[in-house]
């Protein structure tokens, strides 16, 4: 069974002549195990693409899947239940919670869950850990610069079982050696039965993938190009 699949998927906003297509028609899927790169020209859709696979928006037609259940049948409830427990996800903007510190914000999910705080801050700070930050454990985001938020971030989107990892741009605010561990991670997730899926403009990071695919406005244009022309497709977006 594929950990996501999108079937025949329409996303536009706004109407009439202001309509914008951010996605048309888009079949995809990820089986347990895969690391999909998604790259693309700027407003080509790959963070709409994120957004729908991670149940934080809906397609204007066409169905989403997580684990072969149809998000748009779900209650807002038992949504956001299946996000906490089977989908982590690392946004552009980290998504923090200000008001909590580094372990607590990683914890928060799994106490959700319902497992017990001394368990959900032990499991928490060995995530921390494998970003290298369970120093920062008790220190809050404003605290932090940008690069540690983000591994915070990070270290919340793998804790726990996660069977799909959705990341965009997850290494934007890191210096090159800590986003190589940090693709190591995600790729080490999957090699374990995780599918992920990262949105990346840098052809060296997708080079961490099993499979490459390129979006142009709102379309899949090649799933099967090989990873040299992902810069001449970008630079044609430009
Ligand atoms: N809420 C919205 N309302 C109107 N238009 C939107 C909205 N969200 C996205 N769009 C439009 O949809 C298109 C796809 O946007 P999206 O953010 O998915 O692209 P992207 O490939 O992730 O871009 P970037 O690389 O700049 O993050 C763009 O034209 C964008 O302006």
């Amino acid at each position: 069974m594929t950990v996501i699949s999108l079937t025949g998927v329409h996303r536009t906003h706004g109407a009439g002549d202001a309509t914008v297509h951010a996605l048309r028609g888009v079949d995809f899927s990820v089986p347990p195990g895969e690391l999909v790169a998604v790259m693309g020209p700027s407003g080509s859709g790959k963070s709409t693409l994120l957004n729908l696979a991670g149940g934080l928006d809906s397609p204007t037609r066409g169905t989403v899947e997580v684990e072969g259940v149809v998000l748009g049948g779900l209650s807002r409830r038992a949504l956001a239940r299946l996000r906490r427990r089977s989908i982590g996800y690392v946004f552009q903007d980290f998504n923090l919670i200000p008001s909590l510190t580094a372990a607590e914000n990683v914890a928060l999910p799994l106490e959700l869950d319902g497992m017990s705080v001394r368990k959900a801050r032990g499991t928490a700070v060995e995530s921390l850990s494998e970003v290298g930050i369970e120093d920062l454990a008790d220190r809050f985001p404003d605290d932090m610069s940008g690069g540690q938020q983000q591994r915070v971030a990070i270290a919340r989107a793998v804790v726990g079982r996660r069977r799909l990892i959705l990341a965009d741009e997850p290494t934007g605010a890191l210096d090159s050696q800590t986003g190589e561990a940090v693709l190591k991670l995600l790729r080490s997730r999957c090699d374990n039965g995780a599918a992920g899926v990262l949105v990346t403009h840098d052809a060296r990071h997708a080079g961490w993938a099993d499979r490459v695919i390129f979006l142009r406005d709102g379309s899949i244009v090649d799933a099967s190009a090989p990873l040299p022309d992902a810069d001449s497709l970008l630079e044609a977006g430009r």
